[in-house]
C-alpha cells in the first residue's frame, strides 16, 4: 500500500495480491492470480508499485486449511516468514509489516524474525477476529532491515 504523498489528497495507491482471481474494485489494483512464494511475484510487485516501494505490507493470506491444527499453523507462518523475506526488495525504510497467523508452536520464531528487522512489533486480535479462532496479527512497525542485509 502506497498512501498519498499530499496527505490532504484521497488517493494513494492499493496493491492486492492473490492465487485467486479477486473482481476489480475501484481505486485498487490487482495482480491475480499471483503466488507470494514465487520470486517472479515479487518482480512483478516492484514493477507496478508506483516508485518501486510499499509503505505497508498487509497480509491476509492463509493456506487452505487441513484441519490438522499444528500442519496449518506451520504453513502459515512458512507463508509469513516467505513474505518476510521479500520486505527488502519492497518495503519502505519506516515501513509497516502486518500478518495474520494462527496461535502456535512457531509463532515465536515469526516474532523473532520480526523483532530482528522492525523496531516494534505487537501481537494484536482485533475486534472483528472471533474470540474462539486463534487467529492473531502481527503488527510490526518502523521496518529498519536487518543489520548485515544489503539491498541489490
Ligand atoms: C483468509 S483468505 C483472505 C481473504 C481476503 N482477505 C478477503 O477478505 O476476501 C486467504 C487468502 O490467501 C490467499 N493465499 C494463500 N496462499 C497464497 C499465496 N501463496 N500467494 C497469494 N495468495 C495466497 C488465498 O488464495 C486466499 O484468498
Amino acid at each position: 500500500m502506497r498512501p498519498p504523498a499530499d496527505p490532504s489528497s484521497p488517493v494513494g495507491f492499493v496493491l492486492g495480491v492473490d492465487l485467486l482471481h479477486i473482481f476489480p474494485l475501484e481505486g485498487a489494483t490487482f495482480l491475480c492470480p499471483a503466488d507470494v512464494t514465487d520470486p517472479r511475484t515479487s518482480q512483478r510487485i516492484l514493477e507496478v508499485l508506483p516508485g518501486g516501494r510499499a509503505d505497508v505490507i498487509l497480509s491476509d493470506m492463509a493456506p487452505n486449511a487441513t484441519g490438522f491444527r499444528d500442519l496449518d499453523h506451520d504453513r502459515l507462518i512458512s507463508l509469513c516468514l516467505t513474505l518476510l523475506s521479500v520486505t527488502p526488495d519492497i518495503l519502505q525504510p519506516g515501513g509497516t509489516f502486518l500478518c495474520k497467523t494462527w496461535a502456535g508452536s512457531q509463532s515465536r520464531r515469526l516474532q523473532r524474525r520480526l523483532t530482528e528487522e522492525f523496531q516494534n512489533v505487537r501481537i494484536i486480535k482485533p475486534e472483528a477476529s472471533r474470540k474462539e479462532s486463534s487467529e492473531v496479527y502481527f503488527l510490526a512497525t518502523q521496518y529498519h532491515r536487518r543489520k548485515g542485509t544489503v539491498k541489490q
